[in-house]
């Protein structure tokens, strides 16, 4: 088990920069993802940790050894990738085997260590299969075999389940869970989708633009997201824009909203995020903050309700709703939406 830091990392291609000045820690034994849109670093950041791309600055170091100069096989770290690739002549042992193999592991020594890791991602008793006698979630399995099998310091992996199907995606998040629970491996996930990053983490990295805009546990940065691009990237979000008055923010319509979070300044423009979910249907609380609106788009989608609706100053916004009782509000309907000061966050545009 080791501690993963990365210190004023920064990297361009050409004159583009890629990554920018990033500095971070991964703990010992902690579920890390990354998350962001494509093309905001994710990979490139992934792969200067294994090592096969070298920073332009910056350092990483594993435990307590600086290895920005050291190439990826001397870095001991177990990898999977969304084309996971087994050697389709080779058996599922044989495929497992190899790297302990390139380790000078071999015989019954290798043996031992490849029925371990076949165990460990619940797959005893296949090793003299071929890779096509396997499904995709069972190959996916051994790829993960082959890459704890070395007992690597770090695992990283770069969006290994998008490949599969929603069921089997979802079956292979738990087994990915326990075994990194199981084995306190320090992991580093790629992904872009963000439930995956919530579920599966102990910490959330949002990068935009070569920059980490906010890392934290899922919680803290899906319930007090510091950015609009967080909010936005995180989940959904209505955004309200407003000017601070006496404590409050004023929309233009006149509307005063009051937020647990501290806002700047009196005169100054500010953005209000608040979570779709958040927001009910329900009768006025005098503490709470509310608007009107009318209903614009219903969203049936079974166990959840999602209305589209617009202010009359023509602010769009979004409501969840459980569908507990069946029932569903029409479009024209004109509601009154509550919500309370703590779920509305002041964030950086
Ligand atoms: N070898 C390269 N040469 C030039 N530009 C590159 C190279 N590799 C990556 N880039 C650029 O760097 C940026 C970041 O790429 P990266 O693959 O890290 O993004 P990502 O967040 O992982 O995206 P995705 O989700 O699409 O995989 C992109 O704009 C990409 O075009």
């Amino acid at each position: 088990m080791t501690n993963v830091n990365v210190n004023s990392v920064a990297k361009t291609y050409g004159t583009t920069p890629v990554l920018a000045d990033i500095t971070t820690e991964f703990p010992e034994g902690s579920f890390t993802s990354l998350l962001g849109p494509s093309g905001s670093g994710k990979t490139t950041l992934l792969r200067i940790i294994a090592g096969f791309i070298k920073p332009d600055l910056g350092v990483v170091t594993i435990g307590s050894r600086d290895v920005t100069n050291i190439p990826v096989w001397g870095r001991n770290i177990g990898m999977m990738f969304q084309s996971y690739a087994l050697f389709p002549h080779m058996t599922i042992t044989q495929n497992v085997a190899f790297g302990l193999e390139r380790r000078g592991i071999k015989g019954a020594a290798a043996r031992k260590e490849v029925d371990r890791a076949l165990e460990m991602v619940r797959l005893p008793g296949f090793g003299n299969r071929m890779p096509k006698q396997l499904s995709g979630g069972q190959q996916q399995r051994v790829a993960l075999a082959r890459a704890i099998v070395i007992k690597p310091s770090v695992l990283l992996l770069d969006e290994p389940l998008s490949a599969l199907d929603r069921r089997l995606r979802q079956e292979m998040q738990v087994e990915l869970l326990r075994i990194q629970r199981e084995s306190g491996l320090t992991t580093i996930f790629v992904t872009h989708d963000q439930e995956e990053a919530l579920t599966l983490s102990d910490k959330v990295a949002i990068l935009d633009k070569g920059r980490i805009v906010q890392i934290g546990a899922p919680e803290t940065v899906y319930e007090k997201p510091l950015t609009r691009f967080a909010a936005e990237f995180l989940g959904d979000s209505n955004f309200l824009v407003g000017t601070v008055e006496n404590g409050a923010v004023r929309l233009s319509d006149g509307t005063t909203v009051r937020s647990a979070s501290p806002l700047p300044a009196n005169g100054m423009k500010v953005t209000l995020a608040v979570r779709p979910e958040k927001m009910s249907i329900s009768a006025r609380n005098a503490e709470g903050n509310s608007l009107t609106a009318l209903i614009t788009t219903v969203i049936y989608a079974g166990p959840v309700l999602s209305y589209l609706l617009e202010t009359k100053d023509g602010l769009p916004l979004k409501l969840f709703v459980q569908n507990r009782d069946g029932t569903v509000l029409k479009e024209g309907d004109s509601v009154t939406l509550n919500w309370s000061p703590e779920h509305t966050v002041c964030v950086v545009d």
